[in-house]
């Protein structure tokens, strides 16, 4: 049977048990649980939000998570730096691939960070981040104190050992890992790379339908959160297992002599999922003009602010354009949210070159931007027949209502330095017609 199974669901509650009769019944906390194991909350949320945004889970282990020795800081993960220590650049960036080093280097050592906003210190904020690895974190684990992970692989699969069980994550996938959950990256293809949107503040859920109705874009069920599973065999006499922990934008480490995965059994709510982007039911305009990206928004961590979301996980997915009388790529604009894109495969939209995948771009607020001349040019002139946009194809935005620092390393590295020239053939067609 393989390690990879999985409960179907998006935000259910749910129940698992790797050894049938692990959980407790009719209550959270017997005096003495089944099996001798130790009960554990994990709260997502404080305990007293509205009952419909609450987030918990119950985790039944052999030992308790406090069983540690103290938090000292790590410093194995140099380019992983605090959101307060970003720079403004209001520029049209873009970023060639980021290179996986050939030095072996595990997921937490390959995170890079690459912008944010706001501070995990008032729960208010996100951060972007490229992570590289050819490494597993064996006998390793990472829990974030700060925030949830988005994390989308852009090469390489990725085998995650978590608290809840086992979850394999290929390109084309996205899994979500919220705080306080640890969990380890294996990459079995070697050499791996993906983009990580980090939210300090709510947590992801699916965006509200409106007339659509009641399905399409991202459906619940395809969200898989796994099974319970715990490693078997103790850790050989005398070694140790690493528990590495990011607070405030630093990285702590502490030792413990016991895997962290001792979860035997598990019920609730806050679960770590993935979702597989293929899934993703895109609905649009089937008459005419370009409508605005958020209809493809596959999940969102909202604000307090109604309809304003700290991050939208946006993706552009292979799809047919059928729009009459219409310019189909994306419009020119100055959006007062700010835009992160990635490519995980093919050639997005608006870009004939220069946008690959593994790379980036960030438009920030009211940094004008749209398609290149090249795209703008074949789109007018194009005959309007329906196009399908190659399954081949598939580029993401996370996108921000906050305005975006980016970091020392992103200001410095892999930036292409012609991205402003793509737009400078664009002439103006007006005047010289005039008579
Ligand atoms: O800038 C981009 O390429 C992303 C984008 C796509 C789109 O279809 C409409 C607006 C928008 O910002
Ligand atoms: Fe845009």
């Amino acid at each position: 049977m393989s390690k990879y199974e999985y409960l179907s669901g998006f935000g259910n509650s749910f129940e698992s048990e790797a050894i049938k009769g692990a959980l407790p019944i009719g209550q959270n906390t017997p005096q003495k649980c089944p099996m001798n194991l130790f009960a554990e909350q994990l709260s997502g949320n404080a305990f007293t939000v509205p009952r419909h945004t609450q987030q918990r889970s119950w985790l039944y282990r052999t030992r308790p998570s406090v069983c540690h020795s103290p938090l000292v800081p790590y410093n194995n993960a140099t380019l992983l730096v605090d959101v307060n220590r970003l720079n403004p650049d209001p520029n049209q960036l873009r970023w060639k691939p980021f290179p996986i080093p050939d030095q072996q280097h595990d997921f937490v050592e390959g995170l890079i960070t690459i912008a944010g906003a706001g501070h995990p210190s008032v729960r208010h904020g996100i951060a972007i981040h490229i992570y590289t690895a050819n490494k597993d974190m064996s006998s390793k684990c990472l829990y974030n104190s700060d925030g949830d992970f988005l994390i989308v692989p852009q090469q390489g699969t990725l085998n995650i050992q978590t608290e809840f069980g086992y979850l394999e994550v290929k390109s084309g996938e996205i899994c979500v890992i919220q705080r306080g959950m640890c969990f380890s990256v294996g990459v079995p293809d070697g050499p791996s790379r993906g983009y990580i949107l980090e939210i300090f503040g709510s947590h992801f859920r699916l965006p509200d339908l409106g007339p659509i109705g009641a399905n399409g874009l991202a459906n619940p069920r395809d969200f898989l959160t796994p099974v319970a599973a715990f490693d078997q065999d103790s850790l050989p006499e005398g070694q140790k297992y690493t528990k590495i922990n990011k607070f405030l934008g630093k990285l702590f480490t502490a030792q413990q002599d016991f895997t962290p995965y001792n979860v035997v059994a598990w019920h609730g709510n806050y679960a770590p999922y993935k979702y597989d982007l293929a899934l993703f039911c895109a609905v649009n305009s089937v008459t005419y003009d370009h409508l605005d990206p958020s209809i493809f928004t596959v999940l969102t961590a909202p604000t307090n602010e109604p309809g304003v979301a700290a991050a939208d996980f946006v993706i552009f997915p292979p799809r047919w354009l059928v729009q009459e009388k219409t310019f189909r790529p994306p419009y020119y604009h100055r959006n007062c949210m700010s835009e992160f894109m990635g490519l995980i495969r093919g050639v997005y939209e608006a870009k004939k070159e220069g946008f690959l995948p593994g790379g980036g771009s960030l438009h920030s607020c009211m940094t004008p931007h749209g398609p290149d001349a090249e795209t703008f040019n074949a789109a007018t002139n194009a005959e309007l027949k329906p196009v399908k946009i190659p399954d081949v194809a598939l580029a993401f935005m996370f996108e921000s209502s906050l305005i975006l620092g980016i970091s020392d390393y992103a200001k410095a590295n892999f930036i292409d330095d012609d991205y402003w020239k793509c737009w400078q053939d664009l002439k103006d067609a007006f005047t010289s017609k005039q008579p």
